[in-house]
């Protein structure tokens, strides 16, 4: 309760209205209902007792029951409609409050997840949460109202009724969801985490089709996705077969209520304590509050994974991941970072979870200056170029841009400045167009063919269809050289004034290569360009070539990038 009120409760604070609303239409249907069968059942017993009598008065009963009958079905709907929105409302709520949380994640941070696994929680158990409104917290409230009036009327009437009828409604909507809950909680937590692992199991095997077919690894991925199915149908079993017994436990106190209820009218009734229509109407009435009570044990029976999907999703949005983003926001997220200037990185430490990088790196790039970084694999590059995209925090050090300190900085505005071609640079499903103008949206498509010209890749566009042509899921109608072409491209286009080049000719044969890095004078222009490679530079591509090893930076010989083979630098 306390979980999902930590994640409900703003939106339901702020949309009180619409939330009481839905719980007064749900009170108002069981009041409609209850009513009728208790006016029914008095109309009915009143008019087979009058016989053909005619001092018994038909009119008012059997408008009362067309009446109420009209009204029950007007409160249902809408009941639904407004229940509905209420819940999928808060749904909504959630999911893109979640989804922004984790678009702030760093990526080191967001490396701890497993894709399935944050697919579930965004999609699987937010969903879960709906159960809580619909199936909890409304017919808990509708119960404790129209319980407590109608065992009051019974008590007026027949004040021993009133009371068992309280009793039995406070074991059934109370004591008995209460348990249920509890013997429940595993099981439920189990489904949610089963349920995450068959999505994570999913999502990698797809993402891995290939390498299980070649290394003949099918079968222990169908296996492994087997295990995990089993899983989940045997800890929703355990929550179906409690939930059954809480549901038969509730319908033998349903029904030793209405034996109760007829034993004691039918002894009030034969010493003349009360009339017989009035005895038929509370007991049928009585039957009608049966109607709250199905939907709280369903409720209970899935409360465990209710709790267990809101603590997955507080897992993540209470992360320091989200914590982090929020605090360095709030700080000081106003300063104003100049169109120009000096990059200059001091003393910059960097580790990955304890394991040092970057040990007191310095580097100060002048504004219109081209380096190279070259080094082993693993040594840091592109750890570096994260630290200057304030995507990887500093232990300590400091990185400044025209003198302004890049942390002080928002990331908006950080990144109009500094563009980056990461190692990993998705293509998104679209069109070619699509994917280009997301660097720059105002962009034409003069300028568009410019960039795919810079980059080799303008003549197998116009091959496949032009900008129009399709990409298919993460670029699979593209090589993979194409792909990171088209990913550099998309760099070119942006109007950064600094550009951060991981591996951009990663891929490419080697004259492309060349004769990409040879027009890369003309195509910065005036901009600062940070390439990282390891490829064999050709001569005056860059002012400066530096190799990173031991966590700092070297300045090479004089064409020694360009003359080192490039088997020494992996
Ligand atoms: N998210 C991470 N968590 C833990 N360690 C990491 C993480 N990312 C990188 N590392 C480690 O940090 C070191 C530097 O990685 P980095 O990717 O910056 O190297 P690199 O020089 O760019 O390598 P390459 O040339 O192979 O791309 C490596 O030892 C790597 O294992």
């Amino acid at each position: 309760m306390k979980l999902w009120w930590q994640l409900a409760g703003p939106w339901i604070k702020q949309h009180w209205r619409i939330s009481l609303l839905a719980l007064c239409l749900a009170l108002s249907t069981v009041f409609a209902g209850v009513g009728l069968l208790t006016v029914s059942g008095w109309f009915l017993t009143g008019a087979f007792l009058a016989g053909s009598s005619l001092a018994f008065n038909l009119f008012v009963p059997s408008a009362l029951v067309r009446g109420l009958s009209m009204w029950r079905i007007a409160s249902r709907y809408a009941e639904r409609v407004c229940g509905h929105m209420v819940t999928l409302d808060l749904q909504a709520e959630i999911r893109t409050g979640s989804f922004a949380r984790l678009a702030a994640f760093k990526p080191a941070q967001l490396a701890h997840y497993r894709d399935g696994d944050l697919l579930a929680r965004l999609i699987n158990d937010i969903e879960r949460l709906d159960t809580f409104f619909l199936l909890i917290i409304t017919p808990i409230f509708t119960a404790i109202i129209a319980g407590g009036f109608f065992s009051l009327l019974m008590g007026v009437a027949l004040p021993l009724a009133g009371w068992i009828l309280l009793l039995v409604l406070c074991l059934a909507a109370g004591v008995l969801p209460y348990l249920l809950a509890r013997k429940t909680a595993v099981a439920g937590l189990e489904v949610q985490a089963a349920n995450a692992e068959l999505r994570a199991l999913a999502h990698e095997a797809i993402d891995a089709h290939t390498d299980l077919l070649v290394f003949g690894v099918t079968l222990a991925a169908q296996e492994q996705f087997d295990r995990a199915g089993l899983r989940l149908a045997k800890a929703q079993q355990k929550v179906a077969q409690a939930g059954s017994f809480g549901t038969l436990i509730q319908q033998l106190l349903m029904g030793t209520l209405v034996l109760a209820l007829l034993w004691l009218g039918a002894n009030a009734q034969a010493q003349q304590e009360l009339s017989a229509p009035v005895w038929v109407g509370l007991l049928l009435g009585s039957m009608g509050l049966f109607e709250i009570l199905s939907p709280i044990m369903r409720g209970a029976a899935g409360l465990g994974a209710v709790e267990a999907a809101a603590r997955r999703i507080q897992d993540l949005t209470a992360s320091p991941a989200a914590n982090t983003q929020a605090k360095a926001g709030q700080a000081q997220p106003t300063a104003i970072l100049p169109a120009t200037g000096p990059l200059h990185l001091q003393d910059v430490c960097v580790a990955h979870e304890n394991q040092t990088v970057l040990s007191q790196l310095d580097l100060y790039v002048d504004h219109g200056q081209r380096i190279a970084i070259r080094g082993p694999s693993g040594t840091g590059k592109t750890t570096l170029l994260m630290a200057i995209m304030q995507v990887q925090p500093l232990t300590s050090g400091t990185i400044t841009y025209g003198g302004v300190h890049l942390n002080t900085v928002n990331s908006p505005l950080l990144y109009q400045r500094m563009a980056l071609l990461s190692q990993h640079s998705p293509v998104f499903m679209g069109t070619i167009r699509h994917n280009l103008l997301l660097a720059d949206p105002q962009a034409t498509d003069e300028r568009l063919w410019e960039v795919l010209h810079q980059v080799h890749l303008a003549s197998h566009i116009e091959q496949i269809g032009g900008l129009d042509a399709w990409t298919g899921e993460g670029g699979n109608t593209l090589s993979t050289g194409q792909i990171r072409r088209l990913c550099l491209a998309r760099v070119l286009l942006s109007r950064a004034s600094v550009w951060l080049l991981d591996e951009p000719t990663a891929g490419l044969d080697k004259t492309t290569a060349d004769a990409w890095f040879t027009n890369l004078q003309q195509v910065a222009k005036d901009r600062t360009v940070i390439i990282v490679t390891h490829a064999n530079l050709p001569k005056g591509v860059v002012d400066e070539s530096f190799i990173l090893a031991g966590g700092r930076l070297h300045l090479e010989r004089h064409n020694e990038a360009e003359e080192k083979p490039q088997e020494e630098l992996i």
